[in-house]
């Protein structure tokens, strides 16, 4: 049997780039967040929920979603996110449980920004929750995506606190840019090997 393994971590915590480092020691992982991107470009069902809900300025003319609208509607808004989390969440998390089921190593990595808020932690055998401090974060993903601090802010105030997610989460990842990361991320992967 293949064990699921979550992994999530508040925005520019740090999640995708230990999940890179898990998959160069050969881990399948799985990117729900890639996936909420590709159903909501090749989904028709999705494309029709969005646009009947937002309207039809979610889509650019070449079929792409209109990353900065969508943002700006549901960011200031929890109503309008939790109806675009409604839309798509859904269909990202069954497909996150079939592509799980289908894993043939000792053990699988599903990586996810709202494990927590979603639900979909309490369909994994454990969940790392990988932390940083906030103003680390803001940092990064100013860097990162050219962001303004208040559209970072924005996100992180729809999302649980550290606090919240550690009370759920199996294991901790401090990726704080001090605690050393590859030994903690060394040490998970010889506990999951040895379950
Ligand atoms: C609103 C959208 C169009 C903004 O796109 P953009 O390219 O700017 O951001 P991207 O998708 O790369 O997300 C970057 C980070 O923003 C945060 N974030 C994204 N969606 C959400 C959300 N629904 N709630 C809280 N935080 C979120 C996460 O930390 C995520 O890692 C996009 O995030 C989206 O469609 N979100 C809904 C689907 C979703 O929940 N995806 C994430 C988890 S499956
Ligand atoms: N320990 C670290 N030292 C230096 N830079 C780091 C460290 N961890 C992450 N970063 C950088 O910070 C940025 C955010 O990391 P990453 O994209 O992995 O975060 P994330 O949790 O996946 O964010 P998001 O929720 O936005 O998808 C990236 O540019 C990454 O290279």
């Amino acid at each position: 049997m293949s064990l699921k393994i979550g992994i999530t971590g508040g925005i520019g915590s740090g999640k995708s780039l230990i999940c890179q480092i898990f998959a160069v020691m050969g881990v399948p992982t799985y990117n729900a967040d890639l996936e909420a991107k590709l159903i909501m470009t090749q989904s028709a069902a999705v494309r029709r929920q969005l646009i009947e809900a937002f309207g039809a300025n979610t889509y650019l003319p070449n079929g792409e979603v209109n990353r900065p609208f969508l943002s700006q509607q549901v960011f200031q808004d929890a109503q309008k996110l939790s109806i675009l989390n409604g839309i798509v969440h859904p269909a990202v998390i069954q497909a996150a449980a079939d592509w799980a089921a289908a894993q043939k190593s000792p053990y699988s990595l599903k990586e996810a920004a709202l494990l927590f808020e979603s639900g979909s932690y309490k369909k994994l055998d454990y969940t790392i929750l990988v932390t940083a401090p906030v103003e680390t974060r803001i940092a990064r993903v100013m860097q990162r995506d050219h962001a303004a601090r208040e559209q970072v802010e924005a996100r992180i105030a729809q999302q649980l606190s550290d606090d919240e997610k550690i009370k759920l989460a199996d294991f901790v990842i401090i990726n704080d840019g001090k605690v050393a990361l590859i030994p903690q991320i060394l040490n998970l992967h010889q506990q999951f090997l040895n379950k």
